[in-house]
């Protein structure tokens, strides 16, 4: 079950990290128990070409040996080339029922929401999860919406009680409580993680709320 993997989903790329290795900081994450990884490299400065795919792989084993989905942000090609475990896809990066026809029924596929009908589209095109967000306003996603808020999250878990969603943006254990009350599988965060002084503490504060 997908859900189960979701509580605390990971997102970071180079640009998320900065003056830290990226592998050492998804090493430390994976050891104080996030639940999912998505690699998102991307932005100005981010790794092309071979360096690019190098990293992707180094997470994807670093994944592996902590058993923790990998799940590849975007790029439907590198997904399929390393057989990842799945892929993010939004709502500018294609059509989500044309994707899942390429990346076929085993690799989960995630689809960012930013209201209840996208939410359905996503559902009826073979989402197996969904992202919903932005809950709060973050600084790590240059264009990102306007935050949805809770209200969204509610109005998810009423008309799609079951179904895998996760929220995402501005998310940080102090306010995540009524998030995960609103009945959500998960939350994803960057920063709050990235960018934490104490991962240990904040993954911990993340993990209670569950
Ligand atoms: C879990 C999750 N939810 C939402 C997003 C955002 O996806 P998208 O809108 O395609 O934006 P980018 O991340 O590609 O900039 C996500 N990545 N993960
Ligand atoms: C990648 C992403 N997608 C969003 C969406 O609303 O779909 S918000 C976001 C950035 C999340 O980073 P942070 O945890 O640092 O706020
Ligand atoms: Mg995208």
């Amino acid at each position: 079950m997908i859900s189960d993997k979701l509580n605390i989903y990971f997102i970071m790329g180079t640009a998320d990290v900065g003056d830290e290795d990226p592998l050492v900081v998804l090493e430390e994450a994976l050891r104080c128990g996030i639940t999912c990884f998505q690699f998102r490299e991307k932005g100005k400065k981010s790794l092309q070409g071979k360096a690019y795919a190098a990293f992707a792989k180094n997470c994807q084993e670093l994944c592996r040996r902590y058993h923790v989905p990998f799940i590849v942000n975007d790029d439907v090609d590198l997904a399929v080339a390393l057989q990842a475990d799945g892929l993010h896809i939004g709502q500018k990066d294609g059509d989500a029922a044309t994707i899942r026809k390429k990346i076929g029924d085993k690799m989960i596929l995630g689809v960012s929401t930013h209201s209840l009908q996208q939410l359905t589209t996503a559902i009826k095109a073979g989402a197996d999860y969904v992202g919903i967000g932005p809950v709060y306003a973050t600084q790590s996603k240059a264009d990102a919406e306007q935050p949805v808020g809770i209200r969204l999250l509610h109005q998810a878990a009423t008309a799609y009680p079951d179904f895998p969603k996760v929220a995402i943006g501005g998310l940080t254990p102090a306010n995540s409580s009524a998030v995960v009350a609103a009945g959500v599988s998960g939350i994803a965060v960057i920063s709050a993680i990235s960018r934490s002084q104490n991962r240990q503490q904040t993954i911990q504060q993340f993990r209670n709320l569950f």
